[in-house]
């Protein structure tokens, strides 16, 4: 695993955007499976690359997906597609075909198994299951990651790349990638920042099995490559 700081969060921003530039050269094949988060972190993000970077990176190669969807209409604050959509889907050119939104306003379940279905046809497998050539994963302050909470362990080894899940508290049903797809993708990264991370963050890195009760930390023990990108705030109690 790779810690990379940065000074600010736009630079963290700046430095997750060269990775992905990154990917996209090393991944020789025209499509290019990108699946994002949604949340504050990913908002700054996605501004920078409605400003910086709407001619730059070829947004043709890209397939995108969401990492994980909150079960409400894309016109609502909490949509994970709507936040994309308003800040820089409409500014950058991925052909529309390639946009595969999660459909939080349909029946949960139906929905999980449809994303399921298109994903494993459109993805290649990696021993069974699809694999990502990047994956942007953000963690709460709970470290939950994707739309997986702590306490919801079985999501973190479910047959299926995606699933239904609740937020504890507001119950609010998610369509969350589930652990095995988020372990086994080319590469795995966390974009964090913020002082209300700094704590958590020492948990979800943590290399002992102790981490793994905060599903951050499960992924980040078991992916095949994985990284981190965060700005100094919330490095702030890592040794
Ligand atoms: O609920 C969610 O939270 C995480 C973290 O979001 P942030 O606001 O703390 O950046 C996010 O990665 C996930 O996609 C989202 O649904």
């Amino acid at each position: 695993m790779k810690i990379h700081t940065f000074d600010t969060p736009k630079e963290t921003a700046r430095a997750v955007t060269h990775q992905l530039l990154k990917q996209l050269d090393t991944v020789r094949k025209d499509a290019f499976n990108l699946a994002i988060s949604g949340g504050h972190t990913s908002e700054l993000l996605f501004h920078l690359w409605a400003e910086i970077y709407p001619q730059s990176l070829p947004w043709q190669r890209v397939h995108l997906y969401w990492v994980d969807e909150r079960c409400v209409p894309p016109t609502d604050g909490d949509s994970n597609y709507g936040l994309a959509k308003r800040t820089f889907l409409n500014h950058v050119k991925i052909p529309h075909d390639q946009i595969h939104r999660i459909l939080g306003e349909a029946n949960p379940d139906h929905e999980a198994q449809r994303y399921s279905d298109l994903v494993k046809k459109n993805l290649p497998d990696n021993d069974g299951f699809p694999q990502f050539d990047l994956l942007i994963l953000g963690i709460g302050t709970d470290g939950h990651t994707s739309s997986i909470f702590p306490g919801q362990k079985d999501l973190l080894n479910y047959p299926t790349p995606y699933a239904v899940s609740a937020h504890p508290e507001t119950h609010q049903y998610r369509i969350a990638l589930t652990g095995q797809p988020m372990i086994r993708a080319s590469m795995t990264l966390f974009h964090i920042v913020g002082a209300e991370k700094a704590e958590i963050l020492t948990n979800v890195v943590d290399p002992s099995p102790a981490a793994d009760q905060y599903p951050a930390g499960y992924v980040t023990r078991n992916a095949d490559n994985v990284a981190y990108f965060i700005d100094k705030a919330a490095a702030k109690y890592l040794k």
